[in-house]
């Protein structure tokens, strides 16, 4: 019997370049919670097997208690694996003493959905924290300071306290703080589950620039999936403390298939039909009924003009009922409800259009 293919060498045989080396990698790791006065032990996570590539931004998706938390957790030796390796840079961190995380943290930023800052200290100083602590020289931990003060956007701030700043000011803060020691790895864990959607947008930017500038690979933790499409290269979807599904993000979110990955991507992909028709669609058509069929739009294809083509080269009325155009990790998105004809040979002629576009089209319906 031929050896199992390893995903890279599937990747190269159809064509896809390899991943990037993980910078971490997750193999068959398990953790349990011990059960606290009488009650039965909690396997948080089981057989997590995860790569996340060096430069990536990578995310988890789940609800609450699918292990997130415990999973990031484990990255910086906040909690340790009852099962398996995690390796670091290739550096198996499992058995690791204290003194070696401190070490390893040095490397691996972290920033949290309450911010964590220490409200006696100013900006200045809560940034220049990490820095105290390695025992940096004093004129170096300015200098380093005014630099990521000014790469969050915060330099008019420094001598202000915490409870001075809006939350998206404070998540600055928290950001420049993991950013102190030059990490190579930034873990955020629920870094803008209490932010308003603008302030959202304006942090999921920094972390980007920092991504993308500063090359420092991420690794973030949510249950908004408009954070994944907005950010992430890669994402895996984790519940009951397992990874149900994982791929790049435009895939993922085009083609879920896992019932899971599918319900959070209804929330930024999916489109309803008006309440007027969806009361009166009906699965067989009557005669003089229209058809409603969606179509998906992907890639290239997103931005064609499908529509009115179909119309004046088919000679096919096509009603527009709902739609969206998107960006998924960049790419365009669009999905669109039309309705047609039911009538033959006008519906075939147009099913027949659209797929030989590639597009995705399903007859979703009738409507009179
Ligand atoms: N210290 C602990 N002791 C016992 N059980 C724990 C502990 N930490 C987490 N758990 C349990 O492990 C499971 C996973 O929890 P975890 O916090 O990782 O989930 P989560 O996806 O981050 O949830 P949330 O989004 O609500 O924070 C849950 O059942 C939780 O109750």
């Amino acid at each position: 019997m031929n050896a199992p293919l390893k995903p890279d060498a599937f990747r190269v045989g159809i064509g896809i370049p390899p991943l990037p080396e993980p910078i971490i990698r997750f193999e068959r790791v398990g953790k349990v919670f011990a059960g606290r006065r009488g009650q039965s032990e909690v396997e948080a996570l089981a057989g997590i097997d995860l790569d996340v590539p060096k430069g990536a931004i990578v995310g988890v998706i789940g609800r609450s208690g699918a292990g997130k938390s415990t999973l990031i957790r484990l990255v910086n030796g906040l909690e340790r694996a009852s099962s398996g390796r995690i390796l670091i840079e290739g550096e198996d961190v499992t058995g690791l003493s204290e003194a070696g995380w401190r070490a390893r943290r040095r490397t691996t930023g972290m920033i949290f959905q309450h911010f964590n800052l220490l409200s006696s200290r100013t900006v200045f100083d809560n940034v220049a924290l990490p820095l105290e602590i390695a025992g940096t020289p004093k004129a170096e931990i300015t200098a380093q300071v005014e630099r990521l003060l000014d790469l969050v956007g915060l330099a008019d701030k420094r001598e202000r306290y915490p409870a001075e700043l809006s939350g998206g000011q404070k998540q600055r803060v928290g950001i420049a703080r993991a950013l102190a020691t030059e990490p190579k790895v930034l873990l955020c864990d629920e870094a803008t589950s209490a932010l308003d959607p603008e302030t959202t947008q304006s942090i999921l930017a920094l972390l980007k620039q920092v991504n993308r500038e500063l090359g420092v690979t991420i690794l973030l933790i949510t249950h908004e999936i408009p954070v994944i499409k907005e950010i992430c290269d890669r994402v895996a979807v984790i519940e009951g403390g397992r990874i149900v599904e994982e791929g790049d993000t435009f895939s993922m979110l085009t083609q879920p298939k896992h019932p899971t990955t599918a319900r959070f991507v209804e929330a930024v992909t999916g489109v309803d039909l008006p309440a007027h028709l969806a009361g009166r669609l009906r699965s067989e058509p009557r005669s003089g009924d229209a058809a409603v069929l969606r179509i998906t739009f992907t890639g290239e294809n997103a931005t064609a003009p499908v529509i009115s083509r179909l119309s004046s080269i088919i000679g096919v009325d096509v009603n527009i009922l709902a739609g969206r155009i998107d960006a998924i990790a960049g790419k365009p998105f669009g999905s669109l409800l039309v309705s047609v004809p039911a009538r033959e040979p006008e519906l075939g002629a147009v099913l027949g259009a659209l797929k030989s576009l590639e597009l995705k089209v399903e007859v979703i319906g009738h409507v009179a």
